[in-house]
């Protein structure tokens, strides 16, 4: 009820909140402290897993379903179009594991996306990514059920009863039951998940060889001939390429999984990997079709719109005398869907729950089973909503929305990766030793003299970013409008009519739009050269990450290129699908500003702050729930630490967070995660779901992903341990302690040390704020980060 008030109260006041909170920034440390505080998630993935994980989405029965349509469009040269997505997808993927390096927590582009531009455009990664994969998984379902079906010799529709549907198929129930199964698998724990996708990646993968090998010895050489399609010239190569982009789409869900692998480098790896090594299947797949096929040059535009279905690899295989080929098809593409639906629903879940942790959906989908330590009710409702739109909507014109979500939220992702590089602000990252570092500002590297020599202030160099930046992604859609009017389309219902005819003929000419583009086009993409040049003449680098990263030679181009293939992409979709689009997100927006928007307001506005310099928090363990100690002290600056008591608020035993060690004292650098711990909790018994944390997952053990030396905590401790996570061996912070007592007290050693009484009951986080000066200069203090002045004031409005 007290919520139902604020939700109100915060809604009518929209006007006033919206500029602030929609580019309210959030910060590492609270992701990671969200991530720890909500409760651990199991870390199930090796290296050999990870790579598993990523062929398995990748691979799964789009190869099977598209590779024909795409052919169709694009004629033999669909082996370019097979290059051309997978170049755009390797190149987005390069900037998307940088990021999951950098910030290892497991809303991926979401919370990459929210850390760098704030909560609106991180809504919109998840309104995309969540339109990118339920549409997705739903087709992928379908592909199963047609395939399993082929597999038993029956008919695409034998799984499907009923009255019409949508689109004009029917009820697909094979499409409902698996993504269901699936599902309920899942809710037991990935650990059954993951063994399954290890297997069946590997199964379809040699079943995928088999295909080619096969289809190789039946190919012909003339089949190349003329290698575009006759109708759609080099747009074909395009429209094929955007079609095929769905065969590439999920690698993102490698960035879903960092909270649950057992070491956080190995994710750039497997992204890296399964894209190429799926490219390479791809390409054999592709090639050995289009050698196995006549094109299609018969000119009768109804002959050819009937061809675009009827092009896969069941029928040419029948059309080569290799009919028995058909099981091994359809084994494949069963196996790859398996693989493919159990990894996009666990990815799925995991941006859902990072987005309901901020209260962007209902808080409730946050919780995180205790037992199976996954988010199980965002699994469960998505499953339920995924089964449902696979079994109704029966419609190709799915494809394309797939793809425009998953490109959606991979152009935020490129530009995320371009501006962290170029800002100049503290930036804070987790090294490979766990602890947190912040580099500061001011240490340009190969750039800096450049800078200096021109005398550029911070601000200058910041607003030369963001102009570089905005034209540059003005030009990108510029170009993809350009093309997109111009270029030649189809449309799956258009018919001409009348047929233009010549000699009783049906022609194809009928189907391009006769524009020269080629000039213009070259002047765009001269205008992308000029802008990413500038970029790297008067934008001097900033920063590089300590972990894996796109190498400095290659910035800007490599994340400008990644952008503007991106944007193109979009562009080459076949645009029956834009209405569409445009509703979703135009929904999208009324639910953020209607839902999100408030609930994010009554989130943050019940965090209490004493001042902008420490707020310190317990948990205690009240009426059966974690909750923050009312009665927790507001330390309100160094001095206050020695000896304060807590109150009494705590219970008995282990059971309270003293975060006295995460900052370190005197050092002026205060980093504001330490308030969103509070936030993490409602304040109160009525505060309602709370995303936060769940009562029996009160570990913390992020020690899998930052190697550490001191022996693994069991998942069912309650404290907080995150020894290893920030290791003491920097020497700043030591820990020892006792469960014993009750007392809480505080002590800080001086010099920034912490030298913790006997007396204290519970583990500590020592935080390392390191201080990193290419220049060797002396390091500048580092700054709180902007948004904890935003977030207070806020507040005290
Ligand atoms: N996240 C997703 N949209 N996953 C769907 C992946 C489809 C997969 N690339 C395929 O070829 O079938």
């Amino acid at each position: 009820m007290r919520l139902v008030k604020e939700w109100f109260a915060a809604l009518c006041s929209t006007h006033s909140i919206l500029p602030r909170l929609a580019f309210r920034r959030r910060t590492l440390e609270e992701e990671l402290q969200e991530a720890m505080l909500r409760g651990s998630l199991r870390k199930t993935f090796g290296g050999f897993d990870v790579l598993c994980l990523g062929l398995g989405v990748l691979i799964g029965s789009g190869w099977a379903q598209f590779t024909g349509t795409a052919g169709v469009y694009a004629g033999p040269a669909l082996i370019i179009s097979v290059v051309t997505s997978g170049v755009v997808a390797l190149l987005a993927g390069i900037c998307y594991a940088e990021l999951c390096v950098e910030f290892p927590v497991s809303g991926g582009a979401f919370s990459y996306v929210m850390i760098t531009f704030g909560e609106l455009a991180g809504f919109l990664t998840v309104a995309s990514l969540v339109l990118e994969y339920v549409t997705g998984m739903a087709l992928v379902a379908r592909g199963f059920s047609t395939y399993l079906a082929r597999l038993f010799n029956e008919g695409a529709a034998f799984f499907r009863l009923g009255p019409e549907t949508v689109g004009g198929g029917q009820y697909d129930v094979m499409a409902l039951s698996i993504v269901l199964v699936i599902t309920a698998v899942m809710t037991l724990g990935m650990r059954e998940s993951a063994f399954i996708t290890t297997y069946t990646t590997v199964l379809k993968i040699a079943l995928l060889l088999v295909v080619c090998i096969v289809g190789f010895t039946a190919s012909q050489w003339s089949n190349m001939e003329p290698f575009l399609s006759p109708a759609f010239e080099e747009d074909g190569i395009f429209l094929g390429a955007s079609i095929m982009f769905f065969s590439y789409v999920g690698f993102d869900a490698l960035g879903m999984a960092a909270e649950e692998v057992k070491n956080i480098n190995h994710i750039p790896w497997a992204i890296v990997g399964s894209i190429t090594a799926s490219g390479v299947l791809y390409f054999m797949l592709a090639f050995c079709l289009v050698l196995m096929t006549a094109p299609n040059i018969s000119c009768p535009y109804s002959e050819y719109l009937s061809s675009l279905r009827r092009l896969n690899f069941i029928t040419v295989f029948d059309a080569v005398d290799r009919g028995y080929m058909a099981y091994v098809v359809a084994a494949a593409a069963v196996l790859g869907s398996l693989a493919s639906l159990i990894v996009g629903l666990f990815s799925v879940s995991r941006v859902v729950m990072a987005a309901s942790r901020d209260w962007l959906l209902p808080p409730f989908l946050a919780r995180v089973s205790p037992r199976t330590q996954t988010p199980v009710i965002a699994q469960l409702c998505l499953g339920v909503v995924i089964a449902v739109i696979g079994m109704v909507v029966n419609n190709n014109a799915m494809v394309p929305l797939v793809s425009f979500g998953a490109l959606g939220a991979l152009w935020l992702v490129c530009n995320a990766m371009m501006y962290r590089r170029y800002i100049p602000e503290v930036q804070v990252s987790v090294t490979r030793h766990g602890t947190i570092k912040a580099t500061s500002v001011g240490h340009s590297l190969w750039a800096a003299p450049f800078r200096l020599r021109m005398g550029f202030s911070q601000t200058t160099q910041k607003v030369l970013v963001w102009v570089h930046m905005l034209l540059l992604n003005a030009i990108c859609v510029g170009l993809a409008v350009y093309y997109q009017v111009t270029a030649t389309q189809i449309e799956d219902e258009y018919v001409p009519d009348p047929p233009v005819t010549v000699n009783g003929v049906e022609q194809c000419e009928n189907l391009s739009v006769e524009v020269n583009h080629t000039l213009a086009t070259v002047w765009w993409l001269v205008s992308w050269f000029c802008i990413t040049l500038s970029m790297q003449f008067w934008c001097p680098l900033e920063y590089e990450p300590s972990g894996w990263h796109v190498p400095r030679y290659l910035m800007p181009w490599l994340p400008s290129t990644a952008t503007l293939l991106v944007v193109f992409s979009v562009a080459a979709l076949p645009n029956s699908g834009y209405w569409k689009i445009g509703a979703y997100y135009a929904g999208a927006l009324v639910f953020y500003l209607l839902f999100s928007l408030p609930m994010s307001y009554v989130k943050h506005s019940r965090v209490d702050f004493v001042d902008d310099d420490y707020t310190v928090v317990e948990l205690a363990f009240i009426e059966g729930t974690w909750r923050p100690a009312r009665q927790a002290l507001m330390l309100t600056g160094t001095t206050k630490y020695g000896g304060a008591s807590t109150g009494g608020a705590t219970s008995p035993g282990n059971r309270s967070i003293d975060l006295k060690g995460f900052y370190p004292s005197g050092s002026g650098a205060v980093s504001p995660a330490l308030r969103s711990v509070e936030r993490g909790f409602p304040s109160g018994p009525s505060g309602g779901p709370s995303g936060a944390m769940s009562p029996a997952t009160r570990s913390v053990d992020l020690r899998g992903n930052y190697p550490s030396t001191a022996g693994a905590t069991s998942p069912g401790a309650r404290s907080v341990d995150l020894r290893s996570f920030y290791p003491s061996s920097s020497g700043i912070a030591r820990i020892s302690g006792s469960s014993s007592s009750t007392a809480m007290t505080r002590g800080i050693g001086s010099g920034g040390g912490m030298t913790p009484h006997s007396g204290t009951t519970s583990a500590v986080l020592p935080m390392v704020l390191e201080h990193t000066s290419p220049g060797g200069a002396n390091p500048p203090p580092a700054r709180t980060p902007p948004r904890a002045k935003s977030v207070k004031s806020v507040t005290s409005s």
